[in-house]
């Protein structure tokens, strides 16, 4: 069976840091699965018809955050969408209630690379201020931890394609579905061998 067949309709949701490719990542899923494709930055950006970077200088990252649960929630009754969420959505624990009625993925990037890619970026808020480097090995410090709670973990080297990276995605995907359906077997027949006593 192919990954969209094991998927049965449900959501995926791609989490890690900015820089990790949850955009760009994303895109290619969606395309592959023939699902919708969505990106929370991309929709907060649209509602509040301001870019991210002025949303954070002028209303502040707590009304940012609130803006991307609102949005999460929005997305999480839906089906057959793949999601691309902003590196900060693991923060609160409210999102993971969201998060979890999908299959969520970690790209899991070293900080090296990361410091590649957005050297020369300025629509980060969190990155525009110190060295960019200890800006994000303090970022990654502090949620490896929670990224670690995905269902699937997607370690990313420098020379990955985004191809190669989303073929390997999707593979990794099918297998957790498959992973999935035979534990929940087991349990009904465990469920079915058991008499049914009333007390
Ligand atoms: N596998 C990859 N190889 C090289 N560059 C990549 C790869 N994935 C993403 N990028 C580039 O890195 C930058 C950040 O990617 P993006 O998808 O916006 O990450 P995120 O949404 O996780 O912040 C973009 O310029 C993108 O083109
Ligand atoms: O990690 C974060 O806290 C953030 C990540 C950004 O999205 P990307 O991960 O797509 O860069 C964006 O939501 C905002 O700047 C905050
Ligand atoms: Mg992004």
């Amino acid at each position: 069976m192919d990954t969209a067949t094991w998927l049965q309709g449900i959501n995926v949701y791609l989490i890690g840091m900015m820089g990790s490719g949850k955009t760009t990542i994303g895109q290619r899923f969606a395309e592959a699965l023939e699902y919708r494709y969505f990106d929370t930055d991309q929709l907060i950006e649209t509602a509040a018809k301001q870019p991210v970077t002025q949303i954070f200088a002028e209303s502040g990252e707590p009304v940012f955050r609130e803006l991307e649960t609102n949005t999460l929630q929005a997305l999480s009754s839906m089906t057959r969408c793949t999601i691309a969420t902003g590196g900060g959505i693991i923060l609160k624990p409210e999102n993971w209630g969201y998060l979890r009625n999908g299959v969520i993925v970690w790209l899991d990037v070293p900080v090296d690379v990361l410091y590649d890619r957005l050297q020369a970026d300025t629509t980060r808020p969190l990155l525009q201020q110190g060295d960019l480097r200890e800006q994000l090995e303090i970022l990654d410090a502090s949620r490896r931890s929670i990224y670690s709670q995905a269902d699937i973990h997607l370690p990313i080297t420098a020379t990955d394609t985004p191809a190669q990276i989303a073929t390997r995605g999707l593979t990794l995907i099918a297998q957790a579905c498959e992973a999935k359906a035979k534990e929940d077997d087991q349990i009904q027949r465990m469920n079915a061998d058991k008499p049914f006593t009333v007390n």
